[in-house]
């Protein structure tokens, strides 16, 4: 079973199963059906249906005993701190589930229906694991551009970098990383960021950034999360980080370029107040407007995403 291949109702199926603590349950040892739904207070039939379906999926073993979760499932899905560990992100799939069915809703009233812009949002933790685990995957290919952009030892800000993939990524290449995000995400990855010798500032990135000057910006992932005008305002905030001849980079699913960006801004529309996904023009005459020049969009290989570069006068 690999979870980046399962549909919808596996992930309804192994995020529930995780959420409502059944796989703990059988983490341990086999376990028979009735036993689980005793201890965990939930229906019998239920409980033997779903097991056995998680069985036969490949998640489970079932064995005369009962039924008890695979060795080779058993970190990746239950220990934050295994370097494999997809349980935030399958329990991340599935609190986006439940945001999409509520769609007709949010067509009615306009309305989100929770505020992933909100500090200290309900599953920030899932969130930010989650995006930890997405934000390995071409993190290597990112630095490798963004780099080659600058001097050597460059000095970095990675605004919204709490979950600190990238951020380990430029510091792995030689950059000095400072990471902004809001306080609770850089507690949660503290022993990260120390780890790799990475600095850190909290706050509201609406609010304020770190003075600086840094050699270049870097912004993965979270423009798509605030409106135009944020959006314009931040990257007048980020402009004011960085030195003469500084380097900001917006990473962003890119309007028009691929279907996922244009899922991906009613994933913003069910999620946040105001967030969507932008065409290159709308980055460009933005970043244009704020002072920036020289703009340019370039592919990451081997991701959907593209690279927004813009430069400020030398
Ligand atoms: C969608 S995640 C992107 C994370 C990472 N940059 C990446 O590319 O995977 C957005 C990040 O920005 C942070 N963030 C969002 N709004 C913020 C705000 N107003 N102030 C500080 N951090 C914020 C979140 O806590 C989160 O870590």
């Amino acid at each position: 079973m690999d979870h980046r291949e399962l549909d919808w109702r596996g992930i309804l199926l192994l995020g529930t199963a995780l959420r409502e603590g059944l796989l703990e349950a059988v983490a341990d040892g086999a376990r028979p059906a009735p036993e689980v739904a005793g201890a965990l207070g939930l229906d019998e039939r239920a409980v033997r249906i779903v097991l056995s379906a998680l069985a036969e999926l490949g998640a489970l073993e079932e064995t005369d005993e009962g039924f008890r979760l695979q060795e080779e499932h058993r970190r990746p899905l239950l220990d934050p701190e295994d370097p494999g560990y997809v349980g935030a992100s399958v329990a991340h799939r599935l609190r986006l589930l439940e945001g999409w069915v509520r769609l007709p809703e949010v067509l009615k009233t306009g309305e989100p229906v929770e505020n992933r812009t909100a500090p200290a949002f309900e599953g920030t933790e899932t969130f930010v694991r989650a995006l930890r685990r997405t934000g390995a995957e071409g993190a290597a290919e990112i630095s490798s551009i963004v780099l080659s952009l600058l001097p050597e030892g460059a000095s970095l800000l990675d605004v919204g970098g709490g979950p600190a993939a990238n951020a380990e990524a430029f510091a792995r290449d030689g950059a000095r990383v400072t990471v902004f995000d809001r306080p609770e995400v850089l507690e949660l990855m503290r022993g990260h960021l120390d780890a790799a010798g990475i600095a850190s500032v909290a706050g509201d990135m609406n609010e304020r950034l770190p003075e600086g000057p840094f050699d270049a910006v870097y912004f993965g992932n979270t423009s798509h999360m605030y409106g135009p005008e944020e959006n314009k305002e931040l990257f007048a905030r980020m402009r004011r980080a960085l030195a003469p001849g500084g380097l900001l980079v917006v990473r962003e699913f890119v309007r028009g370029t691929s279907e996922e960006a244009a899922l991906f801004a009613v994933n913003m529309l069910v999620l946040t107040p105001r967030g969507n996904t932008y065409t290159a023009s709308e980055y460009e005459e933005w970043l244009r407007d704020v002072g920036f020049a020289g703009v340019e969009v370039v592919p990451i290989p081997g991701l959907v995403s593209h690279l927004v570069l813009a430069r400020l006068p030398g």
